[in-house]
Order: structure tokens, then sequence, then C-alpha cells
């Protein structure tokens, strides 16, 4: 794919830009991005990633071989609106919106390739878990392009449209689970006695070291959580302080409202609004 167009120049985009423009994955000089407004914005990603900017006449759109929908959910249909009269039939769609079908987007910029994505910030350093899902005609071609594409930005697994919703609830929205528990433990470390720039670099390395044990022995959670709670020892009281909170309800609710919310921003802004 050789030229891209992002339609939304906020954090996703950003991540997703920084990561492909990063990993070489494209040639930044053939990125594109344009936004609703806020012209520092789109000079900062320029200026840090050697893209282009759109033009005020758009006609970088008329070529665009894909283009990526990253506006909130409740500003698609404008967008989409804005856009439809000048890209071309070929032209392949991606999006990173929460929620919004597919359908949604073959209704606002007619049939054609499009697929639909949920990546996270982590893409920023090519450490994306990404979920994606197609609409049926998409070609063989262009789904191995976008897989490569969002492969650049970390690890992207096929799903079912409809699990999409789950995966923006644990994946998409997954790391600000990990920034807020990082958030609680720091505080609680400082509370603790310990200073916080040393609170901060054990609980880096704390959090990388379990995630990489989880990847590299390949063993189940329960059984690594085993192995650090010595019998009436130390851990075993933490996690009973957990559990008594609710640690597995909190989990559970977290992720149960996530994927709510999620079908709730589909239903939103799921529809082309007529123009009649
Ligand atoms: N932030 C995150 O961690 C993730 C966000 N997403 C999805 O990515 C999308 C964007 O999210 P953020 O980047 O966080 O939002 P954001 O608010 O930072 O960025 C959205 C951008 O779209 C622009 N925009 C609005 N209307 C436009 C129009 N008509 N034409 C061109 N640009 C327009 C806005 O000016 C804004 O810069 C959302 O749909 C969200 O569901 C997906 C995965 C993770
Ligand atoms: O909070 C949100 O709606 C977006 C989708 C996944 C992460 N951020």
């Amino acid at each position: 794919m050789e030229k891209i167009v992002f339609v939304g120049a906020g954090s996703m985009a950003e991540a997703v830009i920084a990561g492909i423009c990063k990993q070489k994955s494209v040639d930044s000089s053939s990125v594109y991005v344009m936004n609703r407004s806020d012209d520092d914005r789109l000079r900062h990603l320029q200026e840090s990633y050697g893209i282009s900017l759109v033009s005020s006449n758009r006609n970088e759109l008329k070529s665009a071989d894909l283009i990526v929908l990253a506006t909130k959910p409740k500003d698609v249909q404008v967008a989409m609106e804005q856009i439809v009269p000048l890209i071309k039939k070929e032209t392949v769609v991606l999006s990173v919106l929460a929620g919004v079908p597919i359908s949604a987007i073959e209704l606002g910029l007619g049939l054609r390739g499009i697929a639909r994505s949920m990546p996270n910030t982590s893409a920023a350093i090519g450490k994306s878990a990404t979920g994606v899902a197609w609409n049926s005609i998409i070609d063989k071609k262009d789904k191995q392009q976008i897989l490569t594409l969002l492969g650049s930005i970390g690890i992207v697994v096929e799903v079912e449209e409809d699990q999409l919703h789950a995966v923006t609830a644990l994946s998409g929205s997954g790391p600000a689970y990990v920034y807020y528990l990082a958030e609680a433990l720091e505080k609680a470390a400082i509370q603790a006695g310990i200073d916080q720039p040393i609170a901060r670099e054990l609980i880096i390395q704390t959090l990388d070291g379990a995630a990489s044990m989880m990847q590299k022995t390949q063993e189940e959670p329960d059984i690594l959580r085993k192995n650090v709670t010595s019998p009436g020892g130390t851990t075993e009281a933490g996690i009973r302080a957990l559990s008594e909170g609710g640690f597995q309800e909190a989990v559970q609710s977290c992720i149960q409202g996530a994927e709510t919310r999620s079908r709730e921003l589909g239903k939103a802004n799921g529809k082309v609004k007529s123009s009649s």
C-alpha cells in the first residue's frame, strides 16, 4: 500500500504512525494525516515522524490506497461524509474505532475492502496487541498487506467482528488498567516508605518481568502465582487482601463494563444519517 491517509490525528493515530514509521514498515513520506482542527498537533506529527499533511484541497485522499479512520466514534459520520466524495473505489479502509461496526463504514464509504481493528497505544513502541476483523469483500492481497502493517506495530489476531467488543475491553483499553495498577502500587509503595523514583523502577521491572515470565515460560499464570506464594508468607497475605477486596469481581466488572460500552458506542454511532 503506497499511500496511507490517517483521518484523525489523536493519540491512537499517533501511536500507529509512530509504530509504522519507527518499524519502517512503510515509508514515512507516503503517510499523510488530516484532522478536524489543531494545526499544532498536525505539525507535531509532521516533525516527529517525517510524515506529510493532507492539503486544504484534500487531493491526497483521491490517490490514497489505504485510509485509516481514527476519529472518535461520535465524529466518524461527519468524517465519512467529508471524505466519501473524494475517495476512489479501490481505496481500502482500516478502522481503529471502538464499537463502530463494519456495516456503518460500508454505508458511509460504500462497499469496498474494510478492516475493523482494535490496536492499543503500545503500537507506538511496536508492542500493540491488535484484533482485526474483515468485511466479506476484502481482497486477499489487501488483507495480507493490512496484516503486515498491523503486525509491524505488535501482535495481531484475526477475530470475528462481534468479538472485537471483548477485544476492545481486554487489550484495547488494557494498557490503562495496567497503568491504573501501577499508579495504585506506586501510591502504596510511597506510603510504605519507598522513595518514588525507586518505587517506579521496581514497579516497571516487576510488571515487565512478570509479563516476560508468562511469555517465555508459557506457564499458566496461576502456577506462576503459586511459585511466588510461600505458605504463610507475604504474598499469601497480599493476595488475601486483594481477594477480600473483591479483586476477581472487580476485574470481571471492568471487562464487562468496557465491553458493554463498546456495544453502546456501536449502536450510537453505527447508523448513517439519511441525507434527505
Ligand atoms: N486511545 C486509545 O488507547 C485507543 C483508541 N482507539 C480508537 O481510536 C479512535 C481515536 O481515539 P483517540 O486517538 O484516543 O482520540 P483523539 O480524540 O485523541 O483523536 C481523534 C482525532 O480525530 C479528529 N477528528 C474529529 N473529526 C474529524 C474529521 N471530521 N476529520 C478529521 N479528523 C477528525 C480530532 O480532531 C482528533 O484529533 C477512537 O475511535 C477510539 O475508539 C482504539 C484503540 C485504542
Ligand atoms: O477508551 C476508549 O474508548 C478507547 C478504545 C480502546 C481504548 N481507548
